[in-house]
């Protein structure tokens, strides 16, 4: 329909042509958004709350309703995947009647025209780093000057923590001379920071090599220093709308601030509470001052959720308001109750998975159902579990860290060694975990003594063979005879204990700052893999194997799969049954979080949880264990907390340890899941409980005990 001939109406007529047109009826808040036209406004909206829906019609509504020219408007997000879904929403809905196009853009790419345009006009050449390959790329850049700065090779995960706190510097504007002051667990990142900037400025001169944060610098330099060039955007840009805000960073607020000006048509959509980007120098508090920047701004809280049950939104709302930095809302529903959130508790993740397996193997629509974990870590032996039982699953980011991990090429070359004893290639890659130790030295002397005999037997005659070091290598020798015999599960076992593997491995990490328990967690999760497996070589191939489905699974995304994602990559979605798994302290919240003066942290993490569980519309399921990747673990406390809200009349604290089965503790049971014990009747044998998901159940406790269904926790 022509948006000039629509019907006059009661209400407002571009709302009322908007519910003909979309079938879309908003409420209050809603409609003050949309039709909100000039001047800084902050709408803060709860999860679910349709803040996509509200911006694309507030641009319709400027364009149609106000004449703004859409060249005039310039929508920023902060990834290019909403930015793309923002554009596709809008296309959908106002394509037929607003032709020319609006710009929808991720702030790096527009803080990259920004530097383009001015480098271009200065005739300067530039390149990006971030599009280099091989020993030029960003990587391999910051992998080398760790190694020089500290004498040593640097691990995937370090590499990124080293280009995160790069980024960090960047968004936050901290000062050069700060650097110090800032604790960044990266040895010598101030002198590493340096050399990487220094690498970038001389490296490719005169043309300038810069990194994608470097756009946001530049470009708030530019527009600082040079008038003009303000002034053109400035004229350019009259409304300017930003979603996902509370993921900007000081830096990216800084640029928004200065195009707004002087008229400060802005309108930013945000929810502090999903902030989640912390890392990389986003922060909520940005959103917390908007009055100080702009003091005649006007907040609209979009507090209504049109995604989840009444359930989850009663109870994610309780829960998010254990955060102090925030600001003082209650997100509410008109939908209806479904079920209660369920919590269930495993042994072990592997009774977890099984669990998992049990319920998508009853499930049609695999599609609606999302499994989501705080790290990719749980994500590896769940793959392995689903892909037995055929289920297909889509990975939403996938990474592939895993299989390129020094442990896992560790555990494989210690296995291809226990083929061949005498091929000193493969001996290279592991000589200093071994132990005893295998110097560089004997490396050379090796290369020189009879290729023919096993490398410990030259050793041993190398060093005499009465000596104690001989006797060890000859024990080497031994124990890699024994090690190629043995199942690929008793092998990793015997690798990290006979070998010794696990101690090397926690002094490399103590000496390098890497983190023992992701390497035991690797070990672990290698452990799961090969269970079943019956020679080294199947495992090496499952290995392969595992990795190829992983990449391939990109092709399951439109098709009947499970999703498998982070909390942070699932931000934005919604899926009608929501799985969080591995819901252990340590894992969520993260060990760093869990230390002293870390806060603010913590509270990321419980954003990190909001986020996830919000993400279900019917159902949602919070699953713990007793034993992640093979230690001891408390459940998590985000999960204590949802039981309490859950039920409050309960104290959680206290009754761990007390295996007496008694009124008022909790108990888990093997079906029923989680629940209270509200009488016992000794007299009959019985005892009564009540279940997180509402039933009541009177229970024998004879039948309970032979056949191991409960535990008091
Ligand atoms: N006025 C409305 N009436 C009915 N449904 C609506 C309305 N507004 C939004 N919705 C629906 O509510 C759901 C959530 O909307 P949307 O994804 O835009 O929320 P959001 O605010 O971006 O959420 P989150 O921050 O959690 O990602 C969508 O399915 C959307 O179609």
């Amino acid at each position: 329909m022509d948006y000039a001939k629509r019907s006059p109406a009661s209400e407002h007529p571009f709302l009322a042509w908007v519910k003909k047109e979309t079938g879309i009826v908003l409420n209050r808040s809603q409609r003050e958004a949309v039709l909100h036209k000039e001047g800084p406004l902050l709408l803060l909206a709860t999860p679910g709350a349709g803040k996509t829906t509200v911006l694309n019609l507030h641009i319709a509504y400027l364009i149609l309703e106000h004449k703004i020219n859409p060249h005039q408007i310039l929508s920023l997000t902060f990834s290019r995947a909403s930015a793309r879904d923002m554009e596709t929403r809008f296309q959908n809905l106002f394509g037929r009647v607003i032709s020319q196009p609006v710009r929808f853009s991720t702030i790096h790419s527009f803080a990259f025209q920004v530097v383009t345009d001015y480098l271009r006009r200065q005739g300067r050449p530039y390149k990006l780093i971030e599009n280099e390959q091989g020993v030029t790329s960003k990587g391999a850049v910051l992998k080398s000057l760790y190694q020089k700065h500290n004498a040593t090779v640097v691990s995937e995960e370090k590499l990124e923590e080293l280009a995160n706190a790069i980024g960090y510097v960047k968004n936050t504007m901290i000062p050069v001379e700060n650097l110090e002051t800032i604790d960044f667990k990266i040895n010598h990142f101030k002198e590493i920071y340096l050399s990487y900037e220094e690498y970038k400025r001389k490296s490719y001169a005169p043309t300038i090599l810069l990194d994608f944060d470097d756009m946001l610098t530049l470009a708030h330099d530019i527009l600082e220093r040079e008038p003009g060039i303000l002034n053109f955007y400035q004229k350019q840009y009259r409304y300017i709308l930003t979603d996902e805000s509370q993921d900007t960073s000081l830096i990216q607020h800084k640029i928004i601030e200065k195009i707004a000006k002087p008229q400060c048509n802005l309108f930013v959509v945000g929810d502090e509470d999903q902030a989640i980007y912390g890392f990389r120098g986003a922060a909520p508090q940005y959103l917390l001052e908007f009055k100080k920047t702009y003091p005649n701004a006007k907040i609209i809280a979009m507090t209504e959720n049109f995604r989840s049950s009444e359930d989850i939104v009663k109870i994610t709302n309780q829960f998010i308001k254990a955060n102090k930095k925030r600001y003082e809302k209650d997100m509410f529903t008109h939908n209806t109750k479904n079920k209660p959130i369920q919590i269930s508790k495993f042994k072990t993740e592997q009774e977890q998975w099984d669990y998992l397996v049990q319920q998508l193997a009853r499930t049609d629509d695999l599609s609606s159902v999302a499994i989501i974990y705080r790290n990719n870590a749980s994500a590896i032996g769940l793959i392995n579990k689903l892909d037995k039982h055929g289920i297909p699953f889509y990975l939403r980011d996938f990474k592939n860290r895993f299989f390129a991990h020094w442990v896992v090429e560790d555990v494989l070359n210690y296995l291809r060694f226990s083929y061949n004893d005498k091929n000193i290639a493969v001996l290279e890659k592991i000589h200093t975990k071994l132990n005893p130790f295998i110097s560089k030295n004997d490396l050379e002397l090796l290369k020189r003594a009879d290729a023919d005999v096993s490398s410990f037997v030259n050793l041993a005659k190398i060093y005499g063979d009465a000596s104690k070091k001989a006797q060890g290598f000859l024990r080497l020798q031994k124990y890699f005879n024994q090690l190629n015999k043995l199942s690929p599960h008793q092998a990793i076992r015997f690798i990290r204990k006979k070998l010794k593997y696990e101690e090397s491995a926690e002094r490399i990490c103590n000496n390098l700052g890497y983190s023992f328990d992701n390497v035991k967690g690797i070990l672990a999760t290698l452990e799961y893999i090969a269970v079943g497996l019956e020679t080294h070589q199947e495992f090496a191939f499952r290995l392969k194997e595992l990795e190829k489905l992983m990449g391939d699974s990109k092709y399951n995304q439109d098709s009947n799969a499970v999703t498998l994602t982070t909390m942070h990559s699932a931000k934005g979605l919604e899926f009608k049954r929501v799985y969080l798994i591995d819901l252990v302290e340590g894992v969520i919240p993260g060990a760093e979080s869990l230390k002293k003066g870390n806060e603010d942290s913590l509270e990321e993490e419980r954003r990190l949880f909001y986020v996830g569980m919000t993400r279900a519309i019917q159902e949602l399921s919070l699953l713990t264990v007793e034993e992640y990747q093979q230690a001891k673990v408390d459940e998590s406390r985000f999960v204590k907390e949802v039981r309490q809200i859950l039920q409050p009349d309960l104290k959680t604290e206290g009754v761990q340890g007390d295996k007496q089965l008694a009124a008022g503790v909790f108990i888990d049971h093997k079906k029923f899941g989680v629940g209270k014990v509200i009488s016992i009747n000794r007299g009959k044998g019985t005892f009564r409980v009540g279940f997180e998901n509402g039933q009541v159940k009177d229970l024998l406790y004879s039948v309970c005990i032979e056949n191991n269904l409960i535990r008091v926790l």
